[in-house]
């Protein structure tokens, strides 16, 4: 089987630490950053033949780049001028593979924003900046007055780039989304029960987890698809025993009507494997054509990557937050209730046992893009069928979904007993919806898997 030519692949962003043992949540660590090959060859291609005309970039405004010497140092109490706009610098909320984005305010109307730097030696990487500044101002068109989703989304308010001595860095100014990414909230307790059971937390947690995010998406997913919606991209607020969910970086987002009319055949596998479905992992290890003969999956590449990707992300929280970090069942089983914990316990067995394998294959992935080793890996992969073991793994999650489904169906059938599921009408809604989302290579759904999702919990 041909395989791709190595520079079909997008960069994946943070992910260069994979976690090795544990089945719950990524490591925090990032320490060392691979080179950006982040723009793919035909992506670089398009802009060089004129893709993104200067006066266009932005959307409507135009683009502002000026000519300085030197740019001023990003640190606390800097002061940082975008597009006729000055921020104050406050703290830094993260860094990136790209650059770092901080807490700033604007200084006319102290309103607090997110503001992204992007260092750049390259014109690719700074038209790659430019084009993510572009999807972000493009995402506010596609929000049709929805409060909620509108919170969750990290809208452009104004870019600019500034060409120094040295390189290019590029500024985008954008909504902040409060809360700290899910991943790291996850990793230090921040979503864990007061005084409520485990349980009743994780399906309280996931519900508003999918109300939220499926919201958003079914907006956004008109116009993209983000390919990197995991817990390092989804952030999460507490406040007051609420949660607000919101979903940041959309650096390697993609048009969905191109993407699904075809355009997935030009752009390789993007984002973190651990949340990948069948069909990214086929097309990374045999290349695009073997996708293209394989019609469900190939269906599935073109419509399901983000509502899988969310989907594994809501599965893997709710099971940390009902089981802890090991994975041992916390509750006291009650009578009424046996049959739920039973099979509650089924699906976290088959997700410790997912969330190892893919964790190893993406090391696997990850060491040799470090080690400019990527054919070498994707033979492997491709020797070793990687995809169909993905494939297997996920209709054991879903074998173990429809098992909780049936035995919550009948809990609720035989109401009375104390119920430590909290609302076991909620956490049918929450299986039904995780259902819906993970895929194991099942024809088209799309958009219309957000909108079945968002109806789930219309008014949660
Ligand atoms: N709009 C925002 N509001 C609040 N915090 C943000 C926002 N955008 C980014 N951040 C913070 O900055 C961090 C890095 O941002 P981002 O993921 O966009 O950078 P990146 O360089 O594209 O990273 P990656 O390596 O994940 O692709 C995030 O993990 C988050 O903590």
């Amino acid at each position: 089987m041909a395989l791709e030519d190595s520079s079909d692949d997008e960069y994946w962003g943070s992910y260069t630490t994979a976690p090795q043992e544990r089945f719950t949540i990524p490591q925090l660590t990032q320490p060392c950053r691979p080179e950006r090959p982040w723009l793919d060859q035909r992506d670089s291609e398009n802009l060089a033949e004129g893709g993104l005309p200067e006066k266009e970039v932005w959307g409507g405004s135009s683009l502002s780049t000026t000519c300085s010497q030197d740019a001023t140092e990003m640190q606390a109490d800097a002061v940082i001028s975008v597009e006729n706009r000055t921020f104050t610098l406050h703290d830094l909320l993260g860094f990136g593979s790209f650059g770092s984005v901080w807490r700033a305010s604007c200084i006319a109307s102290g309103k607090i924003v997110a503001l992204k730097e992007v260092r750049s030696s390259s014109h690719d990487a700074t038209e790659a900046a430019m084009l993510e500044a572009q999807r972000l101002r493009a995402l506010r068109n596609v929000i049709e007055e929805d409060d909620t989703a509108c919170a969750a989304l990290p809208f452009l308010l104004c870019a600019g780039t500034v060409v120094t001595s040295t390189d290019h860095r590029t500024l985008l100014v954008m909504e902040h989304i409060p809360g700290a990414p899910l991943q790291q909230a996850l990793e230090a307790g921040q979503l864990c029960a007061g005084r409520m059971h485990p349980l009743a937390q994780a399906f309280r947690v996931a519900g508003q987890m999918l109300s939220q995010i499926s919201a958003a998406m079914f907006h956004v997913s008109k116009c993209f698809f983000h390919r990197d919606a995991n817990p390092h991209n989804i952030m999460v607020q507490v406040m007051t025993g609420k949660f607000r969910f919101g979903l940041i970086d959309f650096g390697l987002a993609v048009d969905s009507a191109q993407w699904s009319a075809g355009g997935w055949r030009t752009a390789g596998a993007a984002g973190d494997g651990r949340f990948w479905t069948e069909s990214s992992w086929l097309l990374f290890s045999h290349g695009s054509e073997a996708l293209a003969i394989a019609e469900d999956l190939q269906s599935e590449y073109a419509c399901m990557i983000d509502l899988h990707s969310a989907g594994l992300s809501v599965l893997q929280t709710l099971l940390v937050l009902a089981f802890g970090e090991e994975g041992s069942l916390v509750a006291t089983m009650w009578k009424e209730e046996a049959e739920v914990f039973l099979a509650l316990e089924s699906l976290v067995n088959v997700w410790k046992q997912y969330w190892r394998y893919a964790s190893d294959k993406w090391q696997e992935v990850l060491d040799a893009f470090n080690q400019d080793a990527r054919a070498d890996v994707k033979s492997k992969l491709a020797q070793e069928l990687a995809h169909s073991v993905f494939g297997a793994y996920f209709h054991r999650l879903r074998a173990a979904l429809e098992q909780v489904l049936a035995s919550l169906k009948s809990f609720c059938a035989n109401p009375g007993g104390s119920c430590q599921l909290g609302s076991a009408d909620l956490a049918l809604r929450v299986i039904e919806a995780l259902l819906l989302m993970i895929s194991a290579g099942r024809p088209r759904r799309g958009r219309a898997g957000w909108k079945e999702v968002k109806e789930l919990f219309a008014e949660v």
